[in-house]
């Protein structure tokens, strides 16, 4: 994994609790040899909360690298947008890093490339550390246009932002199949995508595109982690429905420091 600091995000999506958060504190405290970064992305209501149980825990969580994160954000710095949350909100409370272009929001909320980009670079502007998530559906991949997509996707945001604003970001390859469906691309199948997507970007930047991290999200799990995480170009995970529960999670994280 290169010299590439492992990091393990939760997206709990519109899920979880305050109970949870609780227990996942409470879990890494007790953590020690080393976490990867761990990076928490619960729904926005509840970040105000957990900032404060953080800080409260603060000590005993010396040994443990644990963040917050959005799951969106606004591609508008302020004002009438009913419903949505600024960049500046997030990071008001507590977030270092925010998810950007899931594919739930670039299907279920019409969210385009160019709004995706846009929103990367207002996270940047805001001072957030964006997770670009990039992926292709199953009829992409049956049709052999995986590369394709990811590509499209990709150079969306490289157009607008430059590669040199990927020296602040982070990159998750997210299969659309693999989602919440229980079955992960296979190891083989995740490092030739990230091997791809660094040589996209090394294209432009050799020193941008061997230092970004870019995580496996799809179904991953305490049994399929460890062979995920030790292929070379994947530098962790973005977990779904695993991050639910803080045992499975801490494990991931455990596995995922492992393969450092
Ligand atoms: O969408 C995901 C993370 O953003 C992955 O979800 P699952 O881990 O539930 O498949």
């Amino acid at each position: 994994m290169a010299t590439r600091r492992p990091l393990v995000a939760a997206n709990w999506k519109m899920a979880g609790s305050l109970q949870l958060a609780q227990e996942l504190i409470q879990k890494f405290s007790r953590i020690s040899g080393g976490s990867p970064d761990v990076v928490l992305c619960p729904p926005s209501v509840y970040l105000d909360n957990i900032q404060r149980k953080l800080e409260a825990a603060s000590q005993t969580l010396s040994g443990c690298s644990l963040h917050l994160g959005g799951q969106n954000l606004s591609h508008q710095e302020f004002g009438a947008y009913t419903g949505e949350i600024s960049g500046g909100m997030l990071k008001e409370f507590g977030c270092k890093y925010v998810i950007i272009g899931h594919s739930e929001r670039r299907r279920m909320y019409g969210e385009t490339s160019d709004m995706v980009a846009e929103k990367f670079a207002m996270a940047q502007k805001m001072g957030l550390t964006p997770i670009l998530c990039v992926g292709e559906s199953l009829a992409a991949r049956q049709a052999n246009r995986t590369f394709e997509v990811l590509a499209g996707e990709l150079d969306a945001v490289l157009d607008k932002v430059g590669i040199m604003a990927f020296d602040n970001a982070v990159l998750a390859y997210e299969p659309l199949w693999a989602i919440g469906t229980g079955k992960s691309a296979t190891p083989e199948q995740a490092q030739e995508v990230h091997a791809y997507l660094r040589q996209r970007l090394s294209a432009l930047s050799p020193y941008e595109g061997e230092k970004i991290r870019i995580l496996y999200g799809g179904s991953v799990k305490p049994s399929n982690a460890a062979d995920l995480f030790t292929q070379p170009d994947v530098d962790g995970g973005l977990v779904g429905g695993a991050s639910l529960n803080a045992s499975e999670f801490v494990t991931l994280c455990r596995i995922a420091s492992q393969a450092e």
